[in-house]
């Protein structure tokens, strides 16, 4: 016998044994844990899910359509496992205020994702901040100094210098026989509103800080934005920030590096401004920040929480506003009946022998109607900012774990056929006019139809600004210009995915002056 051959077969056959049962024991662990887990745990129903990637490869260039058909066929709450991340996303009114109203506590942090952490200093502004003491001393600032009545207020006359500006270089374009890109010029509008209240100065137009400066600050943000909107898979699969195939970490860390320079370069500014006690000057956001004590007894602000803050105000104020503009402009311009209800309404309120007030804007019934339809149908922020749970919890009797991820849906909100009927492809403001005739609001109402601002813990706190924005600009433009399309082109309205879901192409229009021609000189 060959003692040697069958004792190799016999450990062979040893081996063959033990990986047997090893395999059949971890199948049988994974399947009793399953099993076990199935019985105590019931997630949200979901699409099914692939190993490792979980939904991701679901997703196309346009997620917040993917979420809305998963909500269309699962049901108002859906559960998805992005890559290593838990998810939940919905576009029902009671579920959404289920998450930001009663469990406003557990569902109002923010998930630390990496642009976070580069482009919003470590998570130490308001927007990305997670909840805690730091997030609520932010948000505080800016409530209690920033944002207040009285300090609105006193920049209303650079508002109204602004919205001249804007009928200015209308007006121009008109006499050039020109056709007006609004894009432009409504980005320019917000912008230079933002910048004159937060730094004192603006980047375009006559009185602009010099074409270098605004050129690199226009370049930076527009990145900034592009950065803060993407879906970085990074964020999702850690083992992707080893290749980073397009270099998005790579671009973070050098807009990080540009964004704090230009924001170090304007504190710089602001303290020699300081020490020469510049007289009669209107105290900006940096001035009342710097003035401000800091933590544990310091005598200011720390100058990253300064940093933090400048940034997170342009990035909240400047997109929003404008791209909730050129949407209302797009789709007014494609509604002719439109334009024309609200011109009557104007001319009863305003006139046409002075321009539009901000104090004229509560009376503009049918306008605040044409807000909330584009509200409705192109949300500035498509899945809000996306908050994340800090502990486990349950909704309808289905099992959140902590630290999931909610994707608020208002896209598929304003477009959730069960709310909003058969109609609900249609720009139509008349759908939110009371009926009883009363003011209309935009901000959402006790049903969460719509939800432009949020709410809780999180909602906007520059609501009341931001819509001075969009209704002072829309009513001002709408009163002095007629628009159409440009000649031989339509107005397209795809929409790109981003944290405010521009429009694809810019829109470009031709306007004809509609006051008297001494208005506009
Ligand atoms: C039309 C204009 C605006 C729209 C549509 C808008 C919309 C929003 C939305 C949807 C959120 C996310 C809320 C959430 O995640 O639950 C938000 C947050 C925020 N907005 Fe606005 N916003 C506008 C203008 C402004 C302005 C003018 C400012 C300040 C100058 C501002 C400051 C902020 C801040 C600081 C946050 C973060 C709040 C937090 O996380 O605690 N927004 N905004």
């Amino acid at each position: 016998m060959d003692f040697e051959a069958l004792d190799s077969a016999s450990t062979t056959l040893i081996w063959y044994t033990l990986y047997f049962l090893l395999l059949t024991t971890i199948l049988l662990y994974l399947t009793v844990r399953n099993d076990h887990g199935r019985k105590v745990i019931r997630l949200p129903p979901g699409p099914p899910r692939w190993p490792i990637f979980g939904n991701l490869l679901q997703l196309g260039p346009l997620p917040h359509r993917d979420f809305a058909n998963f909500c269309e066929k699962y049901g108002p709450l859906v559960y998805l496992r992005l890559g290593s991340v838990d998810a939940i996303t919905t576009n029902d009114p009671d579920m959404i205020r289920e998450i930001l109203l009663r469990q406003d506590d557990i569902f109002a942090s923010r998930p630390k994702t990496l642009a976070a952490v580069h482009l919003a200093y470590g998570c130490g502004d308001v927007a990305l901040a997670p909840l805690g003491p730091h997030w609520k001393r932010m948000r505080r600032i800016c409530m209690e100094h920033l944002l207040t009545t009285r300090r609105l207020e006193s920049f209303t006359e650079q508002r109204a210098q602004e919205t001249q500006h804007l009928v200015q270089d209308v007006w121009s374009k008109t006499q050039a026989g020109e056709v007006v890109n609004l894009r432009q010029l409504l980005g320019a509008f917000s912008m230079n509103n933002v910048t004159r209240m937060l730094l004192g100065k603006q980047y375009f137009g006559v009185e602009s800080a010099g074409p270098d400066e605004a050129m690199e600050f226009m370049n930076v943000t527009h990145e900034l934005f592009w950065l803060l909107g993407i879906i970085y898979l990074g964020d999702y699969l850690p083992v992707w920030r080893w290749f980073d195939p397009f270099g998005c970490e790579k671009k973070m860390r050098s807009v990080e590096k540009r964004i704090d320079e230009f924001h170090m370069k304007i504190i710089r500014e602001h303290k020699k401004g300081q020490s020469q006690n510049a007289k009669g000057k209107i105290r900006d956001f940096v001035d009342v920040l710097l003035s401000l004590p800091g933590e544990d007894g310091a005598d200011h602000m720390d100058d990253t929480d300064i940093k933090a803050l400048i940034q997170d105000m342009i990035a909240a104020a400047t997109d929003t506003s404008s791209v909730t503009n050129e949407w209302a402009m797009a789709e007014v311009i494609k509604h002719p009946q439109v334009l024309l209800k609200i011109q009557e309404e104007l001319d009863s309120v305003v006139g046409r022998n002075r321009m539009v007030t901000e104090s004229d804007l509560p009376q503009l019934n049918y306008l605040k109607c044409v807000v909330r339809e584009t509200f409705r149908m192109h949300p500035a922020g498509p899945f809000l900012i996306p908050h994340e749970s800090i502990r486990d919890t349950q909704i309808n009797g289905y099992h959140i774990p902590a630290k999931t991820r909610v994707f608020i849906n208002t896209h598929a909100l304003g477009r959730n056929k069960h709310i909003w009927g058969n109609d609900l492809n249609i720009f139509r403001p008349e759908r939110h006019e009371l009926a009883d005739g009363s003011r209309v609001e935009v901000s959402h109402g006790a049903d969460f139809k719509i939800l432009p601002f949020s709410a809780g813990k999180r909602k906007c706190p520059g609501a009341p600004l931001g819509l001075a924005f969009v209704l002072m600009a829309l009513a001002t433009l709408f009163h002095c210009f007629d628009w159409i399309p440009p000649p031989n082109e339509d107005i397209d309205t795809t929409e790109a995915y981003g944290m405010t879901m521009p429009k694809v192409k810019p829109l470009r229009a031709s306007a004809k002056p509609r006051l008297p021609a001494h208005m506009y000189i």
